[in-house]
């Protein structure tokens, strides 16, 4: 837990919680016990404190915080303890101190890192503070506004950038302990007050009350609903505002605040469903724990639209080299274009510039007309158009002409991947590959298995998922997916609300109340409402297919509203135009402005099919919306497309803007509670029955009728999943 020894005059206390040394009740114990030792021995003289296994400490155990015995604020006495320490105390970081890590670290008086170390106080990302006296800390050693930075974004930084904002003393290449041990040597019997963080004045600052109003004003902006980030900025000004003691006790008590929000049982849920996606399992057996990845040392995509140029960027930036190819030469050249212009721009966010990504090296990416320099790539990602009919023609193409066992990846939104994999004769090499535009930023990649799908391929895909810095998470195969099939019933509640008498501002402010960062007609805006209108037509929901005698309002016996596809007629396709659900100052334009047309528009409509208008109020528009949004998700989960209400939560966290401090959707409605859900389901649809979005989820009824069990226990409820995943 934590091992002391004591070699020569300097002690060792090495933290030893693996994989990432995170403080656990029983590692403080240890490390109490081993300054106590350190303290009372009188031939030790100072004392050096280290992580196992080169890394320092990943700070409190997330895991302890939902155990009965709450340990956190165990630390900030311990830190207190190592500071007050009449022998100095050294930090040996390497590889990571984060959160009460580099709390510890602070407590000492002395801190050296490896060059390739990251420190930061994260705390804030799991909804927290850091509560262990960081904030008061912190402050006093580097300043307040790179202190405020650190906590209240909670961003990594590297070591070369901690020794210059002073955060360490040193730097090493080499041996991190070694020179932590001869660091120790060299300092014992010099005086210790002078290193004591806790003596030490804040920094001045020539305006301080000014900065830290403009400071809060920056904090309040970003952080929407979450409230972690303000309660930081909240410590570090008690940091610049009282003496040391006063703004410990002021740390607590913010941190006692954000304990009883809810937000950090959010967080931190949402912490570990990023990481339990990972370790993603199908119906047949195969998982992450038998199936290997192959390995990627060539890529190639297919399309250089919006979509491509985005895969393009990524694939760059991983490192990977790379084929882009294009139909004729003019959509190459363009695509050439728009992908140079992105790769520099993502070049000059990153330290080494250009050099680091390397894109004007044709070995590392080549772009091309010719399909047969797919030959020797290892995996393939198509991301032409959403067209069935050319998908087919370009796969089967791809199984003809690639090696065997390359992967064949489809970027779609929506088609069926057998089908596409029909086309091959390879279809154990076919998988799907939602990127979410733009593709270089978002951070979900939905990964969908076909029915032949090999465990080899799924692996790569995860593998891929990874290299390219996103989250990726495995997924069944069913029209829409995961997280579109779950939007549409969002955006159909939306528009229904706008027949019955609501407006799209007063939609959008309510989700965007939520947390959301577009609510959704300023979504469906910045997307283009063609997109929908097109995927319409091809289901034969409007256009000229549509059998004549339809009714307006109904399709298959279902509610259906063509508010959508009438704008569309008019041309409003949304941001593109300057016109959609809102108007615009130009076409292209970002600034969306409530439009007098379009509501004297919805007012003519409803008057046309007699529907009365009433008063909607914020509570049925957000329950409308977001109920049925979950009860999609009970659906998905009971057919399997799905293996956990968490890999439902990753998505709509990472790849539509669900307000993380929520938790994901379905980790929300377990905080409503699923009683209350249900019985507001079933009340809604009591009053719209032609709405099959609104009808309770059989698995939803199931979990109530068991007592509401908590989300870690619904997948259990469910007897034997379909297997589609
Ligand atoms: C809900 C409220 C309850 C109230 C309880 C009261 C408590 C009072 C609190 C007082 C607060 C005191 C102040 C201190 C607070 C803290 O220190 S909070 C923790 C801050 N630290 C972090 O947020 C770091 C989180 N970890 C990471 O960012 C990354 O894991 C990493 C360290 C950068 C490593 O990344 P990578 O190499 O990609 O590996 P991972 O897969 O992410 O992690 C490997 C496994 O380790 C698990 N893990 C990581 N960090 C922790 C941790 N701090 N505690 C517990 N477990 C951790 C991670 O989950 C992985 O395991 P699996 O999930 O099994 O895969």
């Amino acid at each position: 837990m934590a091992h002391y020894a004591r070699g020569s005059a300097v002690a060792v206390i090495r933290l030893c919680n693996p994989p990432v040394n995170a403080l656990s009740l029983a590692v403080l114990q240890a490390l109490e016990d081993g300054l106590k030792k350190a303290d009372a021995d009188p031939s030790v003289k100072a004392v050096m404190i280290c992580g196992e296994n080169g890394k320092f400490s990943a700070g409190a155990d997330i895991r302890g915080f939902s155990s009965p015995e709450r340990h956190g604020g165990a630390l900030g006495p311990i830190v207190s303890l190592i500071e007050s320490s009449e022998k100095p105390v050294v930090a040996a970081i390497e590889g990571v101190a984060l959160g009460g890590g580099l709390e510890v670290a602070l407590g000492c008086h002395y801190r050296i890192a490896h060059m390739k170390a990251q420190m930061g106080l994260p705390e804030v990302t799991i909804g927290l503070l850091p509560g262990a006296e960081g904030t008061q800390r912190l402050p006093r050693l580097i300043g307040v506004p790179a202190a405020l930075d650190m906590i209240t974004t909670g961003k990594h930084i590297p070591a070369t950038e901690a020794l210059k904002l002073g955060l360490v003393d040193e730097i090493v290449e080499e041996n991190t302990i070694e020179a932590a041990i001869r660091l120790a040597n060299k300092v014992i019997g010099q005086p210790l007050g002078p290193r004591r963080l806790s003596l030490k004045p804040i920094p001045r600052l020539p305006n301080m009350e000014a900065f830290l109003r403009e400071a809060l004003v920056r904090v309040k902006q970003q952080a929407r609903g979450w409230l972690a980030p303000e309660l930081c900025f909240q410590a570090v000004r008690a940091a610049a505002e009282r003496p040391f003691a006063a703004g410990v006790r002021r740390e607590r008590e913010l941190l006692q605040v954000l304990l009883t929000s809810g937000q950090a049982r959010a967080l931190q849920h949402a912490f570990f469903a990023e990481r339990a996606v990972r370790r993603w399992a199908a119906p047949s057996g195969a998982s992450w724990s038998s199936a290997a990845p192959q390995p990627v040392r060539k890529a190639a995509v297919v399309g250089l639209g919006t979509m491509g140029r985005g895969i393009v960027t990524s694939l760059v930036k991983a490192n990977i080299p790379l084929v882009a190819l294009e139909q004729n030469l003019e959509y190459l050249n363009k695509g050439r274009k728009a992908v140079m212009l992105l790769l520099e721009r993502e070049a000059m966010k990153m330290e080494g510039g250009a050099q680091t990504l390397d894109f004007h090296n044709p070995a590392r990416l080549h772009f091309t007309v010719d399909f047969d320099l797919l030959r020797d790539v290892d995996l393939v990602i198509e991301a032409v158009f959403e067209n069935m009919a050319l998908k087919k023609e370009i796969f089967h193409k791809l199984s003809k002409i690639c090696k065997p066992g390359a992967l064949l990846c489809t970027n779609t939104s929506a088609l069926n991947i057998d089908e596409i994999a029909s086309a091959t004769s390879c279809p154990q090499q076919v998988i799907g590959t939602h990127f979410f535009s733009p593709a270089h930023v978002m951070r979900l990649l939905e990964i969908i298995r076909g029915r032949h799908t090999s465990p080899t391929a799924i692996a790569t895909a995860m593998q891929l998922a990874k290299a390219l810095k996103k989250v990726g998470v495995v997924v069944g195969n069913c029209f829409g997916f995961v997280g579109n099939r779950m939007m549409f019933p969002y955006v159909q509640q939306a528009v229904f609300l706008l027949e019955e008498g609501s407006r799209p501002e007063a939609v959008d402010q309510v989700l965007e109340d939520f947390g959301f960062k577009l609510g959704p007609f300023r979504m469906s805006d910045l997307a283009g409402l063609d997109v929908g209108w097109r995927s319409r037509k091809d289901q034969g929901l409007t256009g000229p297919s549509l059998p004549s005698g339809t009714p307006a309002r109904q399709r298959h016996g279902q509610r259906y509203s063509p508010l959508p596809d009438l704008l569309c007629e008019q041309g409003r396709f949304g941001q593109k135009t300057g016109k959609g659900w809102y108007q615009y100052e130009q076409a292209g334009g970002r600034t969306a402005t409530p439009d007098p047309w379009l509501h004297s528009f919805l007012s003519h409509y409803r008057d046309t099919h007699h529907i009365k208008t009433r008063f909607i109020d914020q509570e049925e528009i957000l329950e409308r919306c977001l109920f049925s949004l979950i009860n999609e998700g009970f659906a998905i989960l009971a057919e399997g497309i799905a293996s956990g209400p968490e890999h439902l939560d990753v998505i709509y966290i990472n790849g539509y803007g669900w307000p993380k401090h929520r938790g994901g959707p379905m980790f929300y409605a377990s905080t409503v509670g699923l009683p209350r859900v249900l019985a507001k389901l079933q009340k809604y649809s009591e009053v719209h029955p032609d709405v099959p979005g609104l009808r309770p989820s059989a698995f939803l009824k199931k979990l109530v009728a068991a007592g509401n069990p908590p989300i870690k226990e619904w997948m259990s409820y469910l007897s034997q999943q379909s297997s589609k995943l």
